[in-house]
């Protein structure tokens, strides 16, 4: 399996190279004033130019405007948007036309009900990122370090690639990986020293980590194989 790795909310050039340098395929940039990791339009530039093809950049926003996503698009210049927030799959549609370019659609998890809306939107987005939900008191849509029973992925088929987030780190990610299948892991707050501040030895350590994860083989799920042997 090719695995997808992608490094989120990363601010500084410094970390932006440690994410580079460790081989993540993806690398995103939060636009959204509450958080932590909030890059400012002359910062999403300056980030913008320094990945230079050897990663693609995800613009991560929430429910933002076209006016909004016109000057992101313009000053990051991303391969990617990753929808956030509530956008509906009108919506995801519609910011798809408009750019061009392809939509990580993210969609909160906290149990299996919660995939009931995935195939209105595995119709419209290119990818669907199924991240936890967030706690009841959280300030952040996502990005709040916390898992969600990775269980109710499992043989779920969408017929689009999709990805694993919420509360990964070097030591789960595995894990994850062989529970769900997933062809994309995403990772923030699991390779930070603290809110926004990325390190780059966890970013390094996560990204092995996943590799290695994926290239085991998975194990076969409960039942299989039971009419083996039968004569
Ligand atoms: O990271 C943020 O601050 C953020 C703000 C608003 C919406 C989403 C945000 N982050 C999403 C992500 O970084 C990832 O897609 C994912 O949720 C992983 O987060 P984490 O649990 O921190 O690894």
């Amino acid at each position: 399996m090719t695995l997808t790795v992608k490094i989120c909310g990363l601010r500084t050039p410094e970390t932006l190279e440690a994410a580079l340098d460790a081989g993540a395929d993806m690398v995103g940039f939060v636009f959204f004033p509450r958080s932590p990791r909030h890059l400012q339009l002359s910062e999403a530039r300056t980030l913008g130019a320094l990945v230079a093809g050897r990663a693609e950049r995800v613009a991560l926003t929430v429910d933002a405007d076209d006016a909004l996503l016109d000057s992101i698009v313009e000053a990051l210049r991303p391969e990617w948007l990753q929808l956030h927030g509530q956008e509906s799959p009108g919506r995801v549609a519609a910011v798809r036309s408009r750019y061009g370019l392809p939509i990580i659609k993210a969609l909160g998890v906290s149990g299996r009900a919660d995939l009931a809306r995935a195939a209105g939107y595995a119709d419209v987005a290119d990818r669907l990122l199924f991240d936890a939900k967030p706690p009841k008191d959280a300030l952040l849509p996502g990005g709040n370090g916390v898992p969600f029973d990775w269980e109710v992925l499992s043989g779920l088929d969408l017929g689009k690639p999709f990805m694993v987030s919420g509360g990964l780190d070097a030591d789960n990610v595995a894990a994850a990986l062989a529970v769900t299948g997933a062809p994309g892991v995403d990772v923030s707050s699991g390779v930070e020293s603290a809110p926004g501040v990325k390190d780059p030895a966890r970013i390094a350590s996560f990204v092995l980590a996943a590799r290695a994860g994926a290239a085991r083989p998975r194990p076969a799920p409960p039942g299989a194989g039971a009419l083996r042997g039968r004569g």
